[in-house]
């Protein structure tokens, strides 16, 4: 028997699946690790302990499954985005701990460059915005703070990479310095359309174009791992962003197919096929994968706050013990009421994009109580996506037939997604197979093994657990639709 093993470096933990050559997961090792906060607003995770925890669930799941690791065809890896890190060329060191994609320290640097009026330039070349969500300002900042960064920078000693280049060159023994296209993809200063790296744009930033890595397909040879890591040289096969890697685990290989994952934070990828639509909502354009050196492009909408906002119900406000208990909550709300949450916790993503912008919680009477605020929760996950859903169908063309396949922790709860497809009135799809980011990553190193089939034996693959259907009447919808869009600009005004 031959298997492939993922690897799912995520923003709380880390992970990694053992699949079995029918693609079925057959083990898998989780450990959670440390968020640094050192200001309001800052996080930062250590790159040590992401690498001691990759080595570790690697090792765990081979362990738990009693598979050697020669019987491992490959490895396929798969990443929290934009989250940066640099380190030094010879030793491997990290310069500093790693900036996270949520960290919105650098907000003022892209105020800054939008005021010098490099905002559509930028957006024109990566498909991007000017935000701190991207890496490209992380960078500046470490290269502007870390005391000697820059001139190491200049005399090429170090390097710059997301997760994902940071694990690879760490498991080859720093052989390779090498991302994929959906990682390149995220980082503010690669060119989506000519497929290399700005080099006026890494002149903005004050980045040395040699601290970048060697952009590959995501389903590539990325060298083979040390022997002493996990007990036997593995090829890395597959690289993809975790967003693109659930597009591509939940089979979304065609224009007009979307997936939504709601964990931490909601990441909606819409396929647009070989060609990149400009948004002119203000989503993001981003690679979906990149396979024989072809580009499929893919319309993003990113939301901060999801299943957090049920986290804050648990750990903030204390009104659940479980996360799962938040749907039985939410159904004793009064229905009278219109208790309306903005969750703009470390500000808003998309399609507003107003980092400054903080929570607030409208329409309250005498009579609120944790059922309306489990409800609004709830309520608030479908109103950001309804956001994207509407930004993302103006921008494109054949927007009426889009398809919506969900997956993510929280598309586990049902009355969520009954929520979603009414508020949407579109129906929304749940797989059976709810590891779809892993599996995106495990199939493109299968697929390059060998091991697995090509794209449309996998896609036939994918199987649906349960669709929901939209029951709200449509005045409904579009009142409650009409509230939300007025407290968000409460909010913004706030
Ligand atoms: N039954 C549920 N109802 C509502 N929210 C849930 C449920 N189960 C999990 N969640 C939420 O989903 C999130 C976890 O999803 P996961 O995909 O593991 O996230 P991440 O990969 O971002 O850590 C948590 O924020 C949790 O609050
Ligand atoms: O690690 P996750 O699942 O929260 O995903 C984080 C995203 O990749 C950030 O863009």
């Amino acid at each position: 028997m031959r298997y492939i093993l993922a690897i799912d470096q995520g923003t709380t933990s880390t992970r990694a699946i053992l699949f079995d050559a029918s693609m079925t997961p057959v083990q898998i090792a989780q450990r959670e690790f440390t968020q640094h906060y050192p200001q309001a607003g800052w996080v930062e995770h250590d790159p040590e302990e992401i690498w001691t925890t990759t080595v570790e669930v690697c090792r765990a799941a081979l362990a738990k499954a009693g598979v050697e690791a020669d019987q491992v065809a490959g490895i396929g890896i798969t990443n929290q985005r934009e989250t940066t890190v640099i380190w030094d060329r010879d030793s491997g060191t990290p310069i500093h701990n790693a900036i996270v994609w949520q960290d919105r320290r650098t907000a003022p640097i892209c105020t800054a460059l939008r005021e010098a009026g490099h905002g559509e330039m930028v957006h024109a070349r990566t498909g991007l915005l000017l935000d701190p969500y991207f890496s490209g300002t992380k960078v500046k900042w470490l290269l502007d703070t870390v005391p000697g960064a820059r001139a190491r920078a200049d005399r090429g000693e170090l390097l710059f990479g997301t997760i994902d280049s940071f694990l690879i060159w760490r498991l080859t023994g720093g052989r390779i310095h090498a991302t994929d296209a959906t990682n390149a993809a995220r980082t503010l200063m690669y060119d989506i359309h000519r497929g290399a790296w700005d080099d006026e744009i890494c002149g903005l930033l004050g980045v040395p174009m040699a601290m970048l890595p060697e952009v590959r397909d995501s389903a590539a040879d990325f060298g083979a791992t040390e022997l002493d890591i996990l007990g036997a040289k593995l090829p890395i096969l597959g690289v993809a962003g975790d967003q693109q890697a659930a597009t591509i685990g939940q089979a979304c290989f065609s224009p007009g197919m979307m997936k939504s994952t709601y964990g931490t934070g909601c990441f909606a990828l819409l396929n647009t096929g070989a060609t990149p639509v400009a948004s002119t909502h203000r989503m993001l354009t981003t690679i979906a994968y990149q396979l024989e050196g072809k580009p499929t492009y893919a319309l993003e909408g990113s939301i901060f706050i999801a299943g957090a906002a049920v986290q804050w119900l648990r750990d903030g406000l204390g009104i659940i013990e479980t996360a799962a208990q938040s749907g039985e909550l939410a159904a004793q709300a009064d229905p009278g009421q219109s208790v309306t949450l903005v969750p703009a916790f470390t500000g808003l993503g998309a399609p507003y994009w107003a980092p400054e912008c903080r929570g607030a919680v409208f329409g309250l009477t005498r009579n609120s109580g944790p059922a309306e605020f489990a409800k609004a929760a709830l309520d608030s996950v479908a109103f950001q996506t309804r956001d994207l859903w509407e930004a993302m169908r103006a921008d494109w063309e054949d927007g009426a037939q889009v398809v919506l396949r969900v997956d993510g922790g929280m598309s586990a709860s049902d009355r969520t997604m009954q929520g979603l497809a009414d508020l949407l009135g579109a129906p929304v799809d749940r797989p059976v197979m709810q590891e779809t980011t892993a599996l995106g990553a495990a199939w493109l190193a299968g697929m390059r093994a060998g091991l697995y089939p090509g794209m449309q034996a996998f896609a036939a693959n994918w199987a649906l657990d349960r669709r929901f259907e939209p029951v709200m009447a449509p005045t409904d919808r579009e009142a409650a639709y009409t509230r939300w869009r007025r407290a968000v600009r409460a909010a913004m005004a706030f």
